[in-house]
């Protein structure tokens, strides 16, 4: 019996067909490559090292042959009824379409009801949808199991209830890049519509009037563009946005200096970003930390007049207090491509305003985009299906099994961990460009392999700020991709080789710090772990010794070190019924400055963490998300 490799990138349209006497598979021919390629046929994950009934398999190597030699492509492929089923629920482009019809039968059935889309994928292997259906876990309750895998053809996956997914054993795939130009021209389209009243312009010719004066517009040129958000789309709106004359500065405390530079933009603070800027363009992902970063709050901070446009997510705007900053003139203009809540409510009162310019989540809309969206997810859905690992899986297993039940697996909790930390204490709007990991061993040095190590540290610093999801394929691409250079070194530690390692240490060079006392005297951000009794530890920030086991979320605090710190704090966390699971204090002299590591099981409200912050010895605090 012959096994074959599967090639991941079949794609041609077959040319002619061979049938062997299993009548489950066919193998077509394409000219259009050299490559051989196996298009699916019956169970999943029966297609890794594919294996062929025999009288198929006698005629393969013949084809093979006859494909190197005349550049002839094979593909083989089951027949319909034993093919996956691909439940396509939003519109997706032809060539994705195509690709997947090589492959799966297709049903291509949109705007379903809930009912009756948890209906269809109780028969069905995948599911492919875009921002507009919601994939709830009563979707895989009644899928039963059979749904394998959700393909979001685009790059946000809220719409996608991922944890039960997860507990439903179903893959989750996305298509990351392929609608960034569209998302950032459409930003560009809306700046320009808004600045020249364009929509509203259209509205009242069509009404039958002609309105020259009301209609004056703002020039672009020589105005202040602040990018909010320095990632994919950001940076291709601010190439844009230079050609058009624009004065383009950026806040994004993660993205790299030097990329900025390279495309002439200044990358600045929050504060400076938004109280400097005539335009304001936010590109950043919806997380904890950006949800309504624009609010009353940071509204007030802004140019009387500014005008502000959003094609990333709705909730990064409080809109009750967009609605507030375009009735008293604040916000001279807004234009909306997302909302908080999709579709918005009839009569909501940001689409209705007169001086906002909506338009229905269009940013990835465009043929070129979609056609790209639909061929990517259609590769991904197809090679999720074969049971091959994909690049752009949201939820697969980060660590592969062998790894979860060997020795090294504690430390690749640690090494999340403490990529999550070290991210959390950056600020200001230096970014991180190198991150270097120093490990400790006792052992020899070609003893560890550090990949998967590597690859932790990465998805710890980057999914806390982006919308990528980081596992062990993509990790070193995702780096590459974000302008990040890991350097890795091993330093010998004079211990027992027993465990395969005693430390590891981040340091992110050259950065700002939002909690100064985790600088390095030549202005590095140093966090180190351990492993105690099988646990994470965190164990050095900055030139401070701590120990807190990494169990829940961690508080750090610099205070003076005098009597009654501890309680003072304890008694604020108690307040608010944040239960402590670990504390360590460490002092670099007696009554002079000590750090204070607090670990917590729950997450201390804004209010908490300002009482703590306002406590008179305490110098600096952060809460740090685990
Ligand atoms: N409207 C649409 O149709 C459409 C299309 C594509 C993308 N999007 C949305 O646009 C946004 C950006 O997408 P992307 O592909 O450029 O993502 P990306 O991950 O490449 O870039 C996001 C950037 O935001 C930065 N960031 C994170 N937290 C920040 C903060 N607190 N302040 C400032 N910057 C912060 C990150 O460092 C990163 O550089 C996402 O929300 C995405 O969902 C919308
Ligand atoms: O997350 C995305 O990719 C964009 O917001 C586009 O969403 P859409 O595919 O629903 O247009």
């Amino acid at each position: 019996m012959a096994t074959f490799a599967v090639n991941a990138t079949a794609r041609a349209i077959p040319h002619g067909s061979v049938t062997g006497n299993d009548t489950s598979s066919r193998l077509l021919l394409s000219p259009s490559s050299s490559s051989i390629s196996f298009v699916s046929s019956r169970s999943p994950t029966s297609f890794l090292g594919l294996r062929l009934a025999e009288p198929l398999a006698a005629k393969v190597p013949a084809l093979c042959r006859r494909s190197h030699a005349s550049g002839l492509r094979v593909v083989a492929s089951a027949s319909a009824s034993d093919r996956p089923t691909v439940l396509v629920a939003e519109k997706l482009g032809e060539a994705g379409l195509a690709l997947l019809r090589e492959f799966a039968n297709v049903e291509c059935s949109y705007k379903l009801t809930p009912e009756e889309l948890r209906a269809k994928v109780a028969h069905c292997d995948a599911l492919i949808v875009r921002s507009g259906t919601k994939v709830t876990r009563k979707v895989f309750e009644e899928s039963k199991g059979r749904l394998k895998v959700v393909g979001r053809a685009g790059v946000g996956i809220d719409n996608v209830d991922l944890q039960a997914a997860t507990e439903y054993g179903c893959l989750v795939v996305n298509a990351p890049t392929a609608n960034t130009i569209a998302a950032a021209e459409h930003g560009i389209a809306l700046l320009a519509a808004m600045a020249r009243n364009v929509a509203q312009a259209d509205a009242s010719m069509k009404s039958g009037k002609w309105q020259r004066n009301k209609y004056v517009g703002v020039s672009m040129v020589g105005k202040t563009l602040a990018i909010m958000g320095f990632g994919k789309v950001g940076s291709e709106v601010a190439r844009r946005a230079k050609g058009l004359g624009m004065h383009v500065i950026a806040h994004d405390p993660y993205a790299p200096a030097d990329k900025a530079r390279a495309v002439g933009v200044e990358l600045v603070s929050f504060d400076e970003a938004i109280s400097n800027a005539d335009f304001i363009s936010l590109h950043m992902p919806l997380t904890p930390d950006t949800s309504k970063l624009f609010n009353d709050e940071t509204f007030s901070k802004m140019k009387k007049g500014v005008r502000i446009i959003n094609v990333a997510r709705g909730g990064v705007i409080d809109e009750d207090a967009l609605v507030r900053a375009l009735d008293n003139g604040t916000v001279a203009q807004a234009a909306l491509d997302v909302f908080a809540t999709e579709p918005p409510p009839e009569d909501h009162k940001l689409v209705m305003h007169e001086n906002v310019t909506a338009t229905p989540h269009l940013g990835a809309s465009t043929v070129e985009a979609q056609e790209g969206v639909a061929v990517e997810i259609a590769e991904a859905v197809i090679g999720a299906l074969r049971g091959e690992l994909a690049s752009t899986a949201v939820n697969a297993p980060m660590v592969p099994s062998e790894v979860v039940i060997s020795e090294l697996s504690p430390y690749v909790t640690l090494a999340e961990k403490l990529g999550r930390i070290a991210v959390q204490l950056v600020s200001g709007g230096s970014g991180i460009q190198a991150v270097k990991v120093v490990y400790s061993s006792a052992r020899d040095p070609g003893d560890l392999d550090s990949r998967i190590l590597r690859a932790m540290i990465t998805k710890g610093i980057v999914e806390p700020i982006s919308s990528v999801f980081v596992n062990i394929v993509n990790a070193d691409y995702t780096a590459k991709q974000r302008g990040l250079r890991i350097s890795e070194e091993r330093i010998p530690h004079d211990s027992s080789p027993a465990a395969p390692l005693d430390s590891i240490q981040i340091h992110l060079t050259n950065v700002d710090s939002k909690f100064a006392s985790a600088l390095s005297k030549s202005g590095d951000i140093i966090v180190e772990g351990k492993v105690k009794d099988g646990l994470p530890h965190l164990t050095l920030v900055g030139s401070f010794s701590v120990d807190v086991s990494l169990e829940g979320n961690v508080i750090l605090c610099r205070n003076v070190d005098q009597p009654g710190n501890i309680g003072e704090v304890g008694k604020i966390l108690g307040e608010d019924n944040v239960n402590i699971n670990f504390m360590s204090v460490c002092r670099n002299a007696q009554r002079k400055l000590a750090i204070m590591a607090i670990g917590v099981d729950e997450e201390p409200s804004k209010e908490t963490l300002n009482k703590i912050g306002s406590i008179p010895s305490v110098e600096e605090s952060v809460f740090l998300k685990l």
